[in-house]
């Protein structure tokens, strides 16, 4: 889809839509005192309509859309950085350059209210109660969705958080009319398609570590469980059967570990593993600090050569897709051990069936497969079933309560650091742009721009800006798109207006957002 396309999505047909800011009793602190500058103080609710002409060119989340009566502000008290209030975004208190208050202001969106959040996967309750805590309405989903339904409710949201199971394909991200940002609560990205979303400007989030450690457990004990047969003989024992062997079981002291990966979990294996004695190698495509005293190793067919345990630790690309098969099966010890918790594809399932079968491998271990069931029950097949010494687990290497509860707290902090304040930190497919906290005064602006990169769009903006006073300005450019942020003070609410106008009447326009 080409970026104009993209744009003319949002084209014509769709009506003003009219957005209601009464306010959510969840952030009644903050909420109850915003008001709508042109309106009575006293107005505790009022309606404001975006005019028509916004939509033709952008697409605007409710929050970010810029409402015929443009500025709300926080008074009163409200002027101080709420402590522990559930506003949990992170502001730093700036020393005023120059006069006027350097106290800093809490961006919030229009209505928080307004802000429609699906839950899909189970997602922590740390990020349901976040999400909530910040007025959001969020519906959560115990399971993933089927293509229909989650192209129906996708519709229609401004967030969607997810995990491994949902697809967030070309086809579901084009019927996303309103969304702004994805939530990944995992470490996997792989299930979204992250170059059409960030054409779309929808900016992608994740939990790059929080599971890391659970997984490195896992697989450490699966060392263990393979190399005495353990699968085996507690089936055997569940059926009655007393098989008392030792021929074939080792200990995993001096054992050689092969990590393919040594990102974040490869590399915490890695110490663990030695701490049990084991002798590591590994192999990366870029050159990595080993830990401990493990050995990088040049190439992939070196390392399977001389492990006694290969484990996988890469992400899914078009590189690692079908990287273990039957020649690279061929080329393990006799006798030696495949551990897959990385992602199904990465492992031709067929070939290491027939490796297990024959006897060529001494067990394997595996958690990730190239089709997973959407939900808990009895729905999985796979080739693998029945092979000897084959430990075989539902996806759960970052199934622990502590890892859920973490991840869960990390991404629900990106999402509303994102949806309030605009800053992409962490965004796997977004420029990653942040501004120091705006400063507390009436008439001050956040212009957050996702625009196409091409030559000219700065000289544009400078124009337009160029009669206001600009606080600060970041910008940056990630492939084909670019993200620039701007705080400006001293602005009418008539000039807030055109602002906005004239910046999403751009013709490299994707999303633009007034955040005030
Ligand atoms: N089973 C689970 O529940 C579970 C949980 C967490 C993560 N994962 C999977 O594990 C993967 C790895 O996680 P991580 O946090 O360690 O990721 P990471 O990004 O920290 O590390 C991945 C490493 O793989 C390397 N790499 C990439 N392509 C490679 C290739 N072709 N050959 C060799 N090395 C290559 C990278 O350079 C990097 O060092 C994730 O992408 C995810 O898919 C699974
Ligand atoms: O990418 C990940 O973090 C893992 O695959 C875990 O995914 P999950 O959240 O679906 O268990």
């Amino acid at each position: 889809m080409s970026l104009s396309s993209s744009i003319a999505l949002f084209a014509p047909s769709s009506p003003p839509r009219t957005f209601s800011s009464s306010h959510s009793t969840n952030n009644s602190n903050t909420l109850s005192s915003i008001r709508t500058p042109g309106t009575p103080t006293s107005t505790a609710a009022t309606t404001t309509t975006a005019t028509s002409s916004s939509y033709f060119t952008t697409r605007v989340m409710p929050s970010m859309s810029i409402p015929s009566t443009p500025v709300q502000q926080i008074t009163g008290n409200n002027n101080v950085p709420p402590t522990n209030e559930g506003t949990p975004v992170s502001v730093r208190e700036r020393q005023g350059s120059f006069g006027g208050s350097n106290k800093v202001k809490i961006l919030k969106p229009f209505n928080t209210a307004n802000i429609k959040i699906l839950l899909l996967e189970n997602v922590n309750e740390t990020a349901v109660t976040a999400l909530r805590d910040q007025g959001y309405q969020v519906e959560a989903h115990v399971k993933a969705l089927p293509e229909d339904v989650l192209i129906e409710k996708i519709r229609d949201v401004h967030c969607i958080g997810i995990r491994s199971k949902t697809k967030l394909t070309k086809k579901v991200l084009e019927a996303a009319e309103k969304l702004g940002v994805i939530g990944c609560f995992c470490i996997g990205t792989n299930q979204v398609d992250l170059e059409v979303a960030a054409q779309k400007g929808i900016a992608v989030f994740n939990s790059p570590f929080s599971n890391s450690r659970s997984v490195a457990e896992l697989v450490l004990a699966e060392i263990v469980l393979l190399s005495r047969q353990l699968g085996d003989r507690s089936r055997e024992m569940h059926q009655g059967v007393w098989q008392k062997v030792s021929a074939n079981c080792y200990e995993i002291r001096g054992k050689t570990l092969g990590i393919v990966g040594y990102g974040h979990i490869g590399s915490q294996l890695s110490v663990l593993a030695e701490s049990m004695g084991m002798r590591v190698f590994f192999h990366d495509v870029v050159p990595l600090m080993p830990l401990g005293t493990s050995k990088q190793v040049h190439t992939l067919d070196e390392l399977l050569e001389l492990s006694d345990f290969i484990t996988l630790h890469v992400p899914e690309t078009e590189e690692t897709k079908n990287m273990i098969g039957e020649a690279e099966l061929a080329k393990m010890k006799q006798g030696a051990y495949l551990i897959n918790a990385s992602r199904g594809t990465v492992v031709q399932i067929p070939a290491l069936a027939k490796a297990l079968r024959s006897g060529h491998l001494g067990g394997a271990a595996v958690d990730v497969f190239p089709k997973e069931p959407a939900a808990n029950g009895p729905f999985f097949e796979s080739e693998l079933v029945g092979c000897p010494n084959t430990l075989l687990t539902p996806h759960i290497g970052g199934s622990t309560e502590e890892a859920q509860s973490m991840i869960g707290v990390e991404v629900s902090q990106a999402l509303i650091k994102f949806i309030n304040s605009g800053t992409s930190i962490g965004a796997v497919n977004f420029p990653e742009v942040d501004l120091r906290a705006i400063r507390d005064e009436e008439n001050s602006i956040r212009l957050c721009y996702t625009h196409m990169n091409v030559p000219g769009v700065l000289l544009r903006i400078t124009n337009i800006l160029a009669e206001h006073n600009v606080d600060k300005q970041f910008s940056d450019s990630k492939g084909k798109i670019a993200y620039l942020m701007a705080d400006i003070s001293d602005v009418t609410p008539e000039q807030i207006q055109e602002i906005y106008r004239r910046v999403s009447e751009t013709p490299t326009n994707i999303v633009t957002r007034v955040l005030y």
